[in-house]
């Protein structure tokens, strides 16, 4: 939020460090009302909608407080801090589980004795029975399940990053790929997904398929690369790539051809799980 005014208007804020913007997170939002904003604490540690990331799952305003700012502040001190910030603020959201201060000593009890007005605790959000939060949406990440961290996220996993230029033998001797920096980003296990591709910011998204990883079988660095289904296509600055499932691992073939011929059966599995999606 760039205005002090609309600052000055906010009535109610849901406190977190909101990493990925999940179905968790989605229910303190949906506590806030018109005049609510997210206060986001930020620990710098970010990966799955890291900075201003998060802006694109909200249509709330997002105020963004250093943890340094305020890791030393006492429950009365948070409270001041807050209310110098929003002067009148009426409600805080907060989830079950939420603690600040140092040593994570204050609990939503201490604050709401410390605050005075309304604080709104937010039940334990599950899916399929179990709890929703960021470290386990980045342990599934880190095994490939991106389909379990989609079903916690209750979005499609995205990163987003610059095009940059690869070796150059994707499009003359396999197929054309449009490889991309993603700074910030955690990224999947290595190996290939079925995946959607949103190409310099256009409105809709592609079915594509991507890889993650070294290419073993040919210079051996890493990369990130996507493969769009639905023909020719030009992207010169910008992708987003959202992960939808996961195919299989990265593997080394014996020669060009050979991975040629698996690159052919992983875009007809992508076709066949990302052929009709929508993000
Ligand atoms: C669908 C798909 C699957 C891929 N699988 C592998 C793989 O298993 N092992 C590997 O070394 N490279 C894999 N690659 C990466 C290729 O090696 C890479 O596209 C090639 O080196 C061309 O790179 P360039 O786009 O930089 O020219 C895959 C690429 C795509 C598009
Ligand atoms: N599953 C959940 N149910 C209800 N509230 C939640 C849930 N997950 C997080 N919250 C609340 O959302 C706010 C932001 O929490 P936080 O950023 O710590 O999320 P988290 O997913 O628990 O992260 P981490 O896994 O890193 O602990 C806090 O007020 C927290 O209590």
């Amino acid at each position: 939020m760039k205005h002090a005014t609309a600052l000055k208007k906010v009535d109610a804020v849901a406190i977190g460090g909101f990493d990925g913007m999940h179905e968790g997170h989605q229910h303190l939002f949906n506590a806030l009302g018109e005049r609510g904003a997210i206060v986001v604490v930020e620990t710098g540690y970010a990966n799955l909608t890291p900075g201003r990331e998060r802006e694109h799952f909200t249509t709330h305003p997002i105020v963004y407080l250093p943890l340094d700012e305020i890791r030393m502040l006492d429950d009365r001190g948070f409270v001041d801090y807050l209310r110098e910030r929003f002067p009148v603020l009426s409600r805080i959201v907060v989830g079950y589980d939420f603690r600040f201060g140092l040593d994570r000593k204050f609990s939503h009890a201490d604050l709401s004795k410390a605050f005075g007005g309304a604080v709104q605790v937010i039940d334990e959000v599950t899916v399929g029975g179990e709890s929703v939060h960021s470290h386990k949406i980045r342990a599934k990440l880190i095994i490939g399940d991106v389909a379990g961290a989609n079903r916690f996220l209750g979005h499609n996993y995205t990163v987003r990053g610059d095009v940059v230029r690869g070796q150059g033998i994707g499009k003359k001797e396999l197929v054309p790929t449009v490889n991309m920096l993603t700074n910030g980003f955690l990224l999947p296990k290595e190996g290939v997904y079925a995946s959607l591709a949103r190409l310099d910011g256009e409105e809709h998204y592609h079915p594509a398929v991507s890889f993650v990883g070294h290419r073993v079988t040919t210079d051996g660095s890493f990369a990130v690369e996507t493969h769009v289904l639905d023909g020719e296509i030009v992207c010169k600055e910008r992708i987003d790539v959202s992960f939808v499932q996961r195919l299989r691992g990265n593997e080394k073939f014996a020669s060009l051809d050979a991975l040629k011929e698996q690159i052919g059966r992983d875009i007809a599995a992508a076709r066949k799980a990302v052929g009709r999606l929508e993000l």
